[in-house]
Order: C-alpha cells, then sequence, then structure tokens
C-alpha cells in the first residue's frame, strides 16, 4: 500500500494534458455488452475503475484487450452470468451491468454497487425506469435480479434528475419493443457520450444533452468505434490547482463549455482564465475573494468539484458557503482539511469556510475519490510535507497524478507505507 507525500508551496507552471472521461467510461464499457460484435473505445483513463470493469467484461465471457488508452472489446460471446458480488462492490458504476445486460439477454443478476460513501446512493428511479420496460426486478440478499420475458418501450418519469438512472435506462430502452420517453432526464456531458456511442452502435436515439430522451427500440446493435469526451472533472481538479497555486498553466484537451460555472465561480474569486477551443489558461492570481457555491445537476455545480473548491476557498478572503445538493453528507475532507488548519465548519448540507489562512502539512486520509483531490489541493498550498493515506480512492479517477503533477513543478511522489501506517490508517 502507498501513501502519497507533496511539499506544499511550489508554484505549478506548464500545460497538463487531460484524460478521457472517468464518468463516461464507466458507462461506455458496460454499454458494449449491447453490441454483438466489436467495440473499440478511443482514449480511456488509465485509472483503477476502467481495469475492474474491463475484468468485469471477461468474466462474463467478452474479449477484452488493451492497447495503450485504447481498448477493443469484442462481446459477441458473452452471457448473463450472475455478479452478485467481488469486483462489482468496487465501484458504483457496476449498476450499468443491469440496464446493459437486460438490454441484450432479458434477465441479470448484479450485486448493489459500491463506489464512494458519499451518504445513501439510493437506485430506486433505475428499479422504475426497468419496471416500467417491463422487468421483474426483486432485491435477493443484496443483490438485485431482473428477468424480462420482453422488454417494451415506456413513458418514464424521473422523480429525481439521475444520471445513473438516465444512463441505465438508455442501455435498456435502446432493446426494447417500440419506443421510450425519458422525461425529466440529467442532461450530463456523459450522457451525450453514452448516447453517441449508442447511435454509432445503430440505437435510435434522440434528445440527449435535453431533459427529454426519445428512444426507439432496435431488433440489435452492432459493434463500432468511438472516441472519449475529456474528463471535465479532472480538467476542473487542474484548474483549481492552478488557481491556488499557479504561475500561468495550460489545462489542455478540455471541453470549456463542459466547465462554465466553475470558470464563472473562479472569475468570480478574482482568477484569471482564459477559454481557447480545446484549452483553458490560468494566469496567476492575486487576492482571491471568497464566494458561495451550491451544487446542482447539469450546467450547475458538480459536486465532484465541490471537495476540491472547497480546499481553493481557504485562501480567500472573507466567508465562503459550500452547499451540496446532490449528496447532502459529502463532507468527510473537512476534518481532514481542519487538521491542516483550515477554519471550516460543517452545518447540515453546508461547509462554511473561512480565509484566508495557512494550511499546514499533516497526515491526512481521503475518505474518497474527490476529498483525496481536495486534500492533494490542500497539500500544494501547505508549508511543509503532507501525507496523504487513502490512494485507491485517488486511483480510482486520476490517471498518472503524480507524474502530471510533477511535470507541472509540484514536488509530489509516492512512498510505500510501513506496516504500521497500515494498520493507523485502517483503525482511523
Ligand atoms: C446529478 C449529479 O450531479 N450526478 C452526479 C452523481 O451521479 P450519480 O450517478 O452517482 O448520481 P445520480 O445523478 O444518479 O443522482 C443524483 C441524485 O439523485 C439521487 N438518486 C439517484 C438515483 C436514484 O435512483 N434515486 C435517487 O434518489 C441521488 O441520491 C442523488 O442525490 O455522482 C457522480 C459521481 O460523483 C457525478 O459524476 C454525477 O454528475
Ligand atoms: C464519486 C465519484 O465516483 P463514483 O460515483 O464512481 O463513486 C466521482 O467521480 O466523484
Amino acid at each position: 500500500m502507498e501513501k502519497l507525500l507533496i511539499e506544499g508551496g511550489h508554484s505549478l507552471k506548464g500545460t497538463v494534458r487531460v484524460s478521457g472521461a472517468k464518468n463516461s467510461a464507466v458507462a461506455l464499457l458496460p454499454a458494449s455488452i449491447l453490441a454483438e460484435s466489436p467495440v473499440t473505445i478511443e482514449g480511456l483513463p488509465n485509472i483503477s475503475d476502467v481495469d475492474t470493469l474491463s475484468v468485469l467484461l471477461e468474466e462474463i465471457g467478452g474479449t477484452v484487450k488493451k492497447d495503450g488508452q485504447d481498448i477493443y472489446i469484442d462481446p459477441s460471446n458473452m452471457f448473463s452470468m450472475p455478479l452478485p458480488n467481488g469486483k462489482v462492490k468496487k465501484l458504483r458504476a457496476s449498476y450499468y451491468f443491469m440496464g446493459a445486460m437486460l438490454g441484450r439477454f432479458k434477465k441479470a443478476v448484479i450485486g448493489l454497487p459500491g463506489g464512494c460513501h458519499l451518504g445513501p446512493r439510493p437506485i430506486d428511479q433505475h428499479i422504475k425506469g426497468f419496471e416500467a420496460l417491463g422487468a421483474e426486478v426483486t432485491n435477493e440478499q443484496g443483490a438485485i435480479y431482473l428477468r424480462a420475458e420482453e422488454l417494451r418501450g415506456a413513458r418514464i418519469y424521473l422523480d429525481v434528475v439521475s444520471v445513473g438512472a438516465t444512463i441505465n435506462i438508455m442501455l435498456a430502452a435502446v432493446r426494447a419493443k417500440g419506443k421510450t420517453l425519458i422525461e425529466n432526464a440529467a442532461k450530463e456531458p456523459e450522457i451525450i457520450d453514452v448516447a453517441t456511442l449508442l447511435s454509432s452502435m445503430g440505437a435510435k436515439i434522440k434528445g440527449a444533452g435535453t431533459d427529454v430522451i426519445r428512444i426507439e427500440g432496435v431488433e440489435s446493435l452492432n459493434g463500432c468505434r468511438h472516441t472519449i469526451i475529456p474528463d471535465r472533472i479532472e480538467a476542473g481538479t487542474y484548474t483549481i490547482m492552478a488557481a491556488a497555486q499557479g504561475d500561468n498553466v495550460i489545462i489542455d484537451n478540455v471541453i470549456p463549455q463542459h466547465l462554465e460555472s466553475l470558470i464563472a465561480k473562479l472569475r468570480e474569486m478574482g482568477v484569471s482564465i482564459d477559454t481557447k477551443d480545446d484549452q483553458l489558461l490560468i494566469s496567476s492570481s492575486n487576492a482571491l475573494k471568497s464566494v458561495d457555491i451550491k451544487t446542482l445537476v447539469y450546467p450547475g455545480f458538480p459536486t465532484d468539484l465541490q471537495q476540491p473548491f472547497t480546499s481553493l476557498l481557504t485562501q480567500a478572503k472573507g466567508t465562503g458557503v459550500v452547499t451540496d445538493t446532490i449528496y447532502s453528507a459529502r463532507f468527510k475532507h473537512i476534518d481532514e482539511l481542519r487538521r491542516m488548519n483550515a477554519d471550516i465548519k460543517v452545518e447540515s448540507s453546508s461547509a462554511i469556510v473561512n480565509g484566508p489562512v495557512h494550511l499546514e502539512g499533516a497526515k491526512v486520509k481521503a475518505s474518497d475519490l474527490r476529498a483525496g483531490a481536495a486534500l492533494v489541493v490542500a497539500g500544494l498550498l501547505a508549508n511543509g510535507i503532507t501525507e496523504v493515506s487513502g490512494l485507491e480512492h485517488i486511483d480510482r479517477g486520476y490517471e498518472h497524478l503524480v507524474e502530471k503533477l510533477q511535470s507541472l513543478g509540484a514536488n509530489i511522489w509516492r512512498e510505500q507505507m510501513t506496516e504500521s501506517e497500515i494498520e493507523q490508517t485502517q483503525n482511523a
């Protein structure tokens, strides 16, 4: 087991290239199950969630070959094997196996998903959608059983705007008989990316990226080649790091429109950001002013950037209130930031951040993926050395974090943990 060490205070300068989007990748890979000939996905990030899903695709009979950042999946010999436990529990997105296997095989047994502990992560809207399409869904000892004689198109209104439910229902509905309407659908760019892959496979989908998606089911889907979109959350994380500690940083391979809410908030704080076709240029920031943020569904401020943004707010003058309306308990990073001298308190679903403070290096633990990103932002700013454990969370979503930050001039490295350190973090 490794830990991350960061010596704070070094400015960041130069160009960092953003990888393919984790939250697209985790849906595109299960979507390949629906094809009956090979699918190639280009530009996948090298992260552990992609590795876990690749192994799951092999477990159900797929042939998976990785070639750098591209992946070739031959789904022709896949079958509906139950996946009740094990790797399924390692990540949230294993729930996309439900929609994809239901679509192709009309049956699936999938364990309840894992992923970051952000408070309750219900899947009632996914199940409501599957049932509307004609599936019988039961929960037996922690696994979801889905069966259908046939899937029939339906009109499905989502009670909450959910990325996961929108994608999962799309995956099943592309193979249902007739027309499906998903109303109050989520509009995140990752949904458009999955719809683009499915359309290249022969699916008939209109309206992805709006709140009404229309799908006309087809008899079969074929293989195709697809290039993934850049990761807006990784891009946003480096943009926040550049705002915190940068001296002319270029974020390359971005779709700037995907980050409008973040860019607007950073500008409001006094950060100078220029946008080009596929780049963001962040000049060195002077005194930062506090702002309030509220996480919302896209195109609102993303919940996944709330945690790293909180670390930046510790450097701003005044009081900033961070409210998470998507995951109201996504504040496990706050105690760790306090260890580093941050002045933050949590009240209900908000964190109240007073700044500016001098952060101090400390031994801290990443409780989840973006909490880890928040601690790295803080470590880059802090006096002395910050040690971050819980790297397995960060590795789920950030490709080559250490190398990318080193190339920008950060003093950051990984070290093996001793037996007693491992014991301490496990008991913490
Ligand atoms: C809308 C939103 O910001 N979604 C984020 C959410 O997606 P993720 O797919 O995890 O969450 P959803 O978009 O599905 O859920 C949004 C909200 O709806 C609730 N819900 C969801 C499904 C359901 O069946 N019932 C239900 O009540 C969730 O508890 C949550 O409060 O986390 C991902 C990982 O951090 C992010 O990349 C997504 O951008
Ligand atoms: C919480 C996240 O991932 P997951 O939903 O896969 O746990 C995330 O991407 O910030």
